[in-house]
C-alpha cells in the first residue's frame, strides 16, 4: 500500500543529511464524535501543517474488505486477517485537502471514494479490521512517513501511543457517549438524512468497546496527553484550549 498527499509545503529534505529533518507533530486521539476531525482541521489550517486522517485509512480498508466479502455487519463472523492484509497492501491512497468542505478528499487507486467512507456502517467495518496487528503494521510506516515532509496534525486512536510516541503535543479528546451521539444526529439531520438517537448511541458504544478493548493499539490516552472532555465545550472553546496547550509546548501560531 502506498499513500501520497498533495500539500502546498515544499519537500524540506536537506540533501546534505542522511535523515530527514524533524518536524513538529500534534496528535489528537479519542473516540468517535469527540470533535477530533474538527480541531485537527483548524490546527492544520492555522499552522499550515499536513493533516493525517488515520481513521480514513482504516475506513478505506474496511470498505474494500466489505466489497470483497471479507467483512460483514455480523460482528461475530470470523474475518480472514491474511486476506485483509493482502488487500491492504494492494491499495494506493492519496489525501487531497478540500478547502470548500473543510475535509480531506480521498483517492483510492486514483478513484475518489467520496462520502460513503464516512458513514457509521463503514466506521463499523473499520473497527472490525482495525483489531488485526498485521493490518495495523502495514499502515504504520506510511503514517509515520507523513511527518517527514512538514509539520503534521494527526487524528486517530493511537497517534500519541503507537504511531508518534515522540510527538510534540498529544491531546486525548473525549465526550460522553450521549453528547457524541447527539452530535452525529445533528450532523445527519444537517445533511438532510434521518437519524435515530438510540440506534446511533448503540453503535457508538459498540465501536468504543471494540476500539478500547482490542489487544493491539487500543484507544487510550498516552501518558503525556492532555485530557480534554468536550461534552459541554463548544468547538471554538476546544480549539482555543488545544491551541493554548500547543503554545505551552513551543508550537508557534501566527494568529
Ligand atoms: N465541541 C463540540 N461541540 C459540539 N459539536 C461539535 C464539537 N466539536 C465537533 N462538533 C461537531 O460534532 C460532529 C463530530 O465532530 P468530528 O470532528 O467529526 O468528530 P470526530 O472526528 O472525533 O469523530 C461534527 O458535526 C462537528 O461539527
Ligand atoms: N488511528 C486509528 C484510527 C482509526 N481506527 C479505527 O477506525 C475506525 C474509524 O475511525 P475514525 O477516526 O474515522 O472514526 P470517527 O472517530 O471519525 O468516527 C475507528 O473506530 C477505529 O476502529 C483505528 O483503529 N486507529
Amino acid at each position: 500500500m502506498t499513500v501520497s498527499t498533495t500539500d502546498n509545503t515544499a519537500l524540506h529534505n536537506d540533501n546534505s543529511q542522511t535523515q530527514p529533518l524533524r518536524y513538529p507533530v500534534i496528535c489528537i486521539d479519542g473516540p468517535s464524535g469527540a470533535g477530533k476531525g474538527t480541531v485537527t482541521w483548524r490546527l492544520a489550517q492555522a499552522l499550515d501543517y499536513q493533516l493525517l486522517d488515520s481513521g480514513a485509512l482504516y475506513r478505506i480498508v474496511g470498505l474494500k474488505a466489505f466489497e470483497a466479502g471479507l467483512v460483514t455487519a455480523d460482528t461475530s463472523q470470523v474475518i480472514d486477517e491474511m486476506a485483509v492484509l493482502k488487500l491492504t497492501q494492494s491499495l494506493e491512497i492519496a489525501f487531497v485537502p478540500n478547502n470548500a468542505s473543510g475535509r480531506v478528499d480521498i483517492l483510492v487507486n486514483d478513484e475518489a471514494v467520496g462520502e460513503q467512507v464516512r458513514n457509521e456502517t463503514v466506521g463499523g467495518y473499520a473497527s472490525q479490521i482495525a483489531i488485526f496487528p498485521k493490518v495495523r503494521e502495514a499502515l504504520l510506516k506510511l503514517q509515520q512517513d507523513m511527518a517527514t515532509r512538514s509539520g503534521l496534525v494527526a487524528d486517530g486512536r493511537d497517534m500519541g501511543t503507537i504511531v508518534f510516541p515522540n510527538a510534540d503535543v498529544k491531546v486525548f479528546l473525549t465526550a460522553s457517549a450521549e453528547a457524541r451521539a447527539e452530535r452525529r444526529v445533528a450532523q445527519l439531520l444537517n445533511a438532510g438524512q434521518t437519524a435515530d438517537f438510540d440506534a446511533i448511541l448503540t453503535t457508538i458504544k459498540a465501536r468504543d468497546d471494540r476500539d478500547e478493548n482490542r489487544s493491539t493499539a487500543p484507544s487510550k490516552p498516552a501518558e503525556d496527553a492532555l485530557l480534554l472532555d468536550s461534552s459541554i465545550l463548544d468547538a471554538d472553546t476546544v480549539y482555543e484550549q488545544v491551541k493554548k496547550h500547543c503554545q505551552t509546548k513551543g508550537i508557534f501560531f501566527n494568529s
